[in-house]
């Protein structure tokens, strides 16, 4: 199998090595296409990268019915449509760390051609004036610089303003004061670090809760002359609120390195002598976009070919060490997922997964998404995966409860799975036996002992003389080789249940027939 990958966005030639070296993958690097050609030809395509020019949107998404993963080589995923990516199945990874120092310094370089009128100046220089009255600047030793979102490059530029000796004081929901005061920073309220800044300068990520942050609300709330600068994403600050706070002279200067809608180059505020811009250049040097493009192209290749992504954005991240212990359990998962909804016939409406033993004490999210996989395959397909799996059941109207509990039944490790429907619970649980593999160990309340492989036959019937010897008969008559033999019953005389497993797969006509044999209740044909 070879992956086609296609490069949409100019990502750095040295930064795509691990791609270039990666067996079994194809690269397409076609940095013009217009946004028609690219929905005509994703299809074609198994991994998809990009920076912020290329929009994923959902309808992109739609028609890209081979795409497993995309992968953003930096921070922002807003060009991304998220949601279309999960409910379809498709990986977003990022390389979040990679144009972190760049960016800070592109934030910085800002701060201080702002303080010092820098651009003007040349402007001016460059047009044969020679003016030193015009472009007096300030210090930024003793202001405030007001950090609103102090992540990975908020935290950064804080680092570095302290080196200019300035003040630093910051807002971010995760920050506390013991954490600010162990970086050497203050903390505030969002308000009061607007109202304490000489220079404010954003590093959130562009979300509902962070558009228009910095509106005309907050502007009325700064200090007179503040300077403002923005980094980060177009729309964190209200562009219309911040053109009327420049020409009010609430606002003495705004550096904006990123707009509300890109590319553009006649804003109105790019018009106003008290605003410097670049073209979104944070994140353009050699070093940030090689940095990108090999996190980014290691995670895609890593991905495509069956591991683990170091940066995922549409799934949580689990530790390397968590992933080790619980690799182990996911064939187990998924397959007693795959049986169970066997056995389920009607609407499912609540699952419950219940982990014991040596899984107690590692995060299991994973082995409740591949369970959920196997639960939701066989109504629908291939097109479920670890990606989608609890996305596609809550908007089924599933709930998925996952439980620790500490009644392993005697078994080192107990993973047992509930479904409940309108009709009752039905439940599988099974575990993983040192050295000797994946064991189902019980089917709702009969105790088994079955490796969960192949094909299977499964059997309600009476516990009866001859039950067996009728299902066995008519199997032989039906060509159909039994390999084991799992008996189970209630008590002697009540219900039991067969688990056989079979060489090939039992069709319809085989099943319909052992149906029909007396004291016979029920027989599912299950494909592990
Ligand atoms: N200009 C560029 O070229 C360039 C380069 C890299 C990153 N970026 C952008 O910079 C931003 C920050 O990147 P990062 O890597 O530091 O991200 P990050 O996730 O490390 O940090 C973002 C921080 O914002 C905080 N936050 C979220 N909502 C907030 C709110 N309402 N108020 C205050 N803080 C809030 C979060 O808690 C988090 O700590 C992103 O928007 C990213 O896309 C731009
Ligand atoms: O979010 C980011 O990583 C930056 O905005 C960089 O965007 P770019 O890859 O388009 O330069």
């Amino acid at each position: 199998m070879v992956y086609q990958i296609l490069v949409s966005d100019p990502l750095s030639e040295d930064g795509i090595q691990p791609l270039r070296k990666a067996d079994g993958v194809e690269i397409t690097i076609q940095t013009a296409l217009t946004p028609e050609q690219l929905a005509e030809k994703i299809h074609e395509y198994d991994a998809l990268l990009v920076r912020s020019q290329t929009q994923v949107t959902r309808d992109l998404i739609s028609k890209a019915t081979n795409l497993k993963v995309i992968g953003r080589a930096g921070v922002g995923v807003d060009n991304i449509d998220l949601e279309a990516a999960t409910e379809f199945g498709v990986l977003v990874v990022n390389a979040p760390d990679g144009n972190t120092n760049s960016a800070a310094e592109h934030t910085m370089a800002m701060i201080m051609s702002l303080a010092r009128n820098i651009p003007q100046a040349f402007h001016a220089l460059k047009h044969n004036k020679w003016d030193r009255k015009s472009y007096v600047g300030v210090e930024l030793k003793n202001k405030t610089l007001g950090v609103v979102g102090l992540g990975r490059i908020g935290a950064e530029v804080a680092f570095r303003a302290k080196g200019q000796r300035m003040n630093v004081k910051a807002y971010d929901p995760f920050l506390t004061e013991e954490k600010a005061k162990k970086m050497g920073i203050g903390y505030g309220t969002l308000e009061e670090v607007l109202q304490s800044a000489d220079f404010i300068t954003v590093h959130t990520p562009l979300l509902k809760e962070t558009k228009h942050l910095i509106n005309q609300k907050a502007f009325e709330q700064m200090k007179d002359g503040v300077q403002i600068v923005n980094c980060a994403r177009g729309g964190i600050i209200d562009e219309e609120a911040l053109y009327q706070a420049i020409v009010t002279k609430k606002v003495a200067g705004a550096a904006l390195d990123v707009f509300e809608e890109e590319p553009i180059t006649d804003h109105k505020l790019l018009e106003l002598p008290e605003v410097i811009a670049t073209p979104h250049l944070g994140a353009s040097t050699k070093e940030a976009q090689e940095n990108v493009a090999i996190d980014v192209s290691k995670d895609v290749v890593t991905f495509l070919t069956g591991g683990l992504a170091r940066n995922p954005v549409n799934l949580p991240s689990v530790p390397k060490e968590v992933m080790n212990k619980i690799e182990p359990y996911f064939h187990l998962s998924e397959k007693l997922g795959i049986f169970l909804t066997n056995l389920t016939q009607e609407a499912m409406e609540e699952v419950n997964i219940y982990y014991a033993g040596d899984l107690t004490d590692v995060e299991v999210s994973p082995l409740t998404r591949n369970t959920v996989k196997g639960l939701l395959k066989r109504h629908l397909g291939d097109h479920v995966n670890d990606v989608n799996a609890t996305y596609l059941a809550e908007k089924k109207g599933i709930t998925i409860n996952e439980h620790k509990t500490s009644s392993s039944k005697g078994f080192t490790n107990l993973l047992t799975v509930e479904v409940r429907t309108n009709l009752g619970t039905r439940s599988v649980a099974g575990t993983l036996l040192n050295g000797l593999g994946a064991r189902l160990v019980k089917v709702d309340d009969y105790s088994v002992d079955v490796i969960p492989e192949g094909h299977m036959v499964f059997v309600r019937h009476k516990d009866q003389p001859g039950a067996i010897g009728r299902v066995g008969t008519l199997l032989a008559k039906e060509l159909v080789n039994i390999a084991t033999m799992q008996v189970g019953r209630s008590n002697v005389g009540g219900d039991a249940i067969m688990i056989l497993t079979v060489d090939k797969h039992l069709e319809k006509e085989g099943l319909e027939q052992l149906k029909q044999l007396s004291d016979i209740y029920g027989v599912t044909a299950i494909d592990l």
